[in-house]
């Protein structure tokens, strides 16, 4: 089964990954200690060792998604790692981060129509998915859900590889996986890894695999081993010719064991061999060049090192001078056979080539420190660009909104009009009708009329600001995630957002307000409407406020906390629980929006519904010429003065300020590191 990728019109490229000397630091601690190693295209390099070896943080450095602490030199196709390559590299996490209302099929549709480059037709992205889809074998679970802990949905190993399927749309040309096999039992592990070889070659991918304890099956399968303990490497270099390298220091591992269960076994349990294997592995990295310059015990065969080259080359024939490293090796190889050409006897005619091992050592290390001119940490250069595309986004900014919008809209539409919302705006649509029923329009009734507009609007400013809040958090994980990848301009998902869960928002206050102002007695269908377009005002400022509170606080409890203290404010000063607020504090009602939700609610209410008949004797000087009372005496009694457009125009400017504030704490002060 091949994948059937689009990609294949393009230029070939490959990826050569190298890094020197990494070394983490977290409070004086050496997380990783000066590891080193490097990866070939159509390659799988294992990084193995037990829990807590530093096998995340490797990668974690190598996506470039730690960089406090960190030294060391990353290179990729002898450049130091810019974010033009970075673009070229899939992080795929250990955990999997997917909105759980959307299937397997809906969330990799979205991320090709995001990912896939704007100029490939519809049908052609499509076909792409359903290519994925079932080179991954996802076939028969693409239509499930991802589920969460409350519903259960995809199973763990279909949930790793529906991770991986996504990553794989972009056509990187690294792939970084952390522990893509933990979790699963032995035969999806296998499945797993097969599929990930088979991309590898096909492809002429470079992968990095985290593992803990691989079968002797996955462990034939990768190419190269990097193994750590307490941060330090233990091993780097083939997997082929491990149990030599073991033997040769002096740990022979025994017939019929699992070569990486036993070494971890050895590394853990014996201190003298893991001082042995510290000691040996100080030169692993230089002999692991020297193997690809020389073979084994310095003898290549010459079929070998075109193979090794031509890999990198063929796939680079427009810009040869990619792979440094590569042109380096061979450049010295051809001086050292020309050089050595008298050395060399018969066996160079039978392509068996043995030469100068420390003429090669040095070439490798020159090469080396061609192919990392810089450190890690200076790597803020930016290095010439061959291609621009690299850096712009797949699709353009209309295509982004498009398919966001559609995508919250299916996102937020399980979460928000769940049948336990919808109950809970039925019931209680019933209830405040039975309470307010058909309320006279009278003057002694007239503080529970204004309860009623008070409740109202109170209920949804908490409804839809608790939502935002609650919603929040796991969202921010998966934008983070994907905005790391480049695939959307935070704006289009912004403004998606925004306009995506626009009708969602606005349904059950909808619902509401035609049942609870029905029972109460709406006198006309144009009241009505503008009743409902102030209530909905109110909501979608009340979502903006729980989306930036949601934004600012990576803590669950300090936003509910500051979300509780918001709404109790909002509450206090909004005019109806307590009209005595002392002089100092009066400002603090301008910055509740019930304060103004509530006026406006009045306004329309006692201006265009049925006028409210004065009691005998009543408090309205109004009263004394007139039966009922008008609109105005009831606003001034509670010291409402503002207009009704100026309310609406104060309600407006909090929506923006909200949602713009939302958009820079999410731009500036919450950008996930890419
Ligand atoms: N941000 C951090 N703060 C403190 N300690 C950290 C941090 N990141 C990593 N560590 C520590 O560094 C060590 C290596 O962690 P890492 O997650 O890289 O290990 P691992 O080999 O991937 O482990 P596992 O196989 O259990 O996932 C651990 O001891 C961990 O506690």
């Amino acid at each position: 089964m091949t994948l059937n990728m689009p990609f294949h019109s393009e230029p070939h490229r490959t990826l050569y990954l190298s890094f020197q000397n990494i070394t983490v630091l977290h409070n004086d601690r050496k997380i990783l200690d000066n590891v080193s190693g490097a990866a070939c295209p159509g390659e799988i390099l294992a990084v193995m060792g037990p829990s807590g070896s530093g096998k995340t943080t490797l990668l974690d450095s190598l996506s470039c998604q730690r960089k406090m602490g960190t030294v060391g030199r990353i290179c990729v196709n002898g450049e130091p790692l810019s974010k033009k390559w970075r673009r070229k590299i899939c992080y795929v996490l250990q955990d999997e981060i997917f909105f759980p209302s959307l299937t397997l099929r809906e969330t990799v549709t979205y991320a090709a129509l995001l990912r896939l480059p704007e100029k490939m037709p519809k049908i052609e992205k499509i076909a792409v998915v359903d290519s994925i889809i079932e080179s991954l074998e996802l076939t028969s679970c693409q239509h499930t859900k991802f589920g969460d802990y409350m519903n259960r949905g995809l199973s763990g190993g279909e949930k790793r590889r529906a991770n991986i399927a996504c990553e794989l749309l972009t056509n990187p040309l690294l792939m970084l996986l952390d522990e893509p096999t933990s979790g699963l039992d032995s035969h999806a592990a296998i499945s797993l890894m097969k599929i990930l070889k088979r991309y590898a070659i096909q492809e002429q991918k470079t992968v990095v695999i985290t593992v803990h304890q691989p079968s002797s099956e996955m462990f034939r399968m990768f190419d190269k081993l990097l193994l750590l303990y307490n941060g330090c490497t233990a091993y780097f270099g083939g997997v082929n010719n491990i149990c030599e390298y073991f033997q040769d220091i002096g740990v022979v591992i025994k017939p019929h064991y699992n070569p990486a269960e036993f070494v971890l076994e050895q590394i853990k349990s014996n201190p003298d061999t893991r001082e042995k294997l510290f000691v040996a592995a100080k030169e692993s990295y230089s002999n692991f060049l020297n193997q690809n310059c020389l073979g084994t015990n310095g003898i290549i065969e010459a079929n070998e090192i075109e193979r090794f080259c031509s890999k990198a080359m063929a796939s680079n024939e427009e810009k040869h001078q990619d792979n440094v490293l590569i042109n380096h090796i061979i450049h010295n190889y051809y001086n050292d056979v020309h050089m050595s050409g008298n050395r060399l006897g018969s066996e160079s005619k039978e392509s068996r080539l043995n030469f100068n091992l420390e003429s090669c050592q040095r070439s490798c290390e020159e090469a080396t420190q061609q192919l990392c001119p810089s450190e890690l940490q200076s790597d803020t250069s930016t290095l010439p660009i061959d291609n621009p595309d690299w850096l712009d986004y797949p699709t353009q900014f209309h295509t982004q909104f498009r398919v966001l919008s559609n995508r919250n809209f299916k996102e937020a539409k399980a979460r928000m009009l769940s049948k336990l919302n919808w109950f809970q705006t039925i019931g209680l649509s019933l209830m405040t009708g039975a309470i307010w029923y058909d309320i006279p329009r009278t003057e002694e009734y007239l503080h529970d009329l204004q309860g009623w507009m008070f409740f109202s609007q109170t209920y949804w400013m908490l409804f839809a600001l608790f939502g935002a809040l609650n919603s929040f958090p796991s969202e921010r994980e998966v934008i983070n995630k994907e905005r790391r990848s480049g695939s959307y301009r935070l704006s289009a998902y912004y403004l998606a957002k925004m306009f995506g869960e626009l009708p969602l928002v606005v349904t059950l206050p909808t619902v509401y307000l035609l049942i609870s102002y029905s029972l109460l007695g709406c006198s006309s269908l144009k009241l009505f409407l503008l009743m409902l377009v102030f209530l909905l005002l109110n909501t979608v400022v009340a979502q903006s406020v729980g989306f930036f509170i949601g934004a600012c606080c990576m803590d669950m409890n300090v936003s509910i906390t500051l979300s509780a203290l918001y709404t109790l404010a909002t509450q206090l000063f909004g005019g109806f629980l307590s009209t005595r607020i002392p002089e100092f504090l009066s400002w603090i009602r301008y910055t509740s929006m019930i304060h103004y939700a509530y006026q406006n609610m009045q306004i329309l209410e006692f201006r265009e519904g049925a006028p409210i008949v004065c009691k005998q004797p009543s408090s309205y000087e109004a009263c004394a010429n007139s039966d009922t009372i008008p609109y105005e005496d009831i606003l001034r009694s509670q010291n409402y003065t503002t207009p009704l457009w100026l309310n609406t125009l104060v309600l407006v400017s909090f929506l923006v300020l909200f949602r713009g504030l939302g958009y820079t704490v999410l731009r500036y002060f919450r950008c996930p590191r890419t």
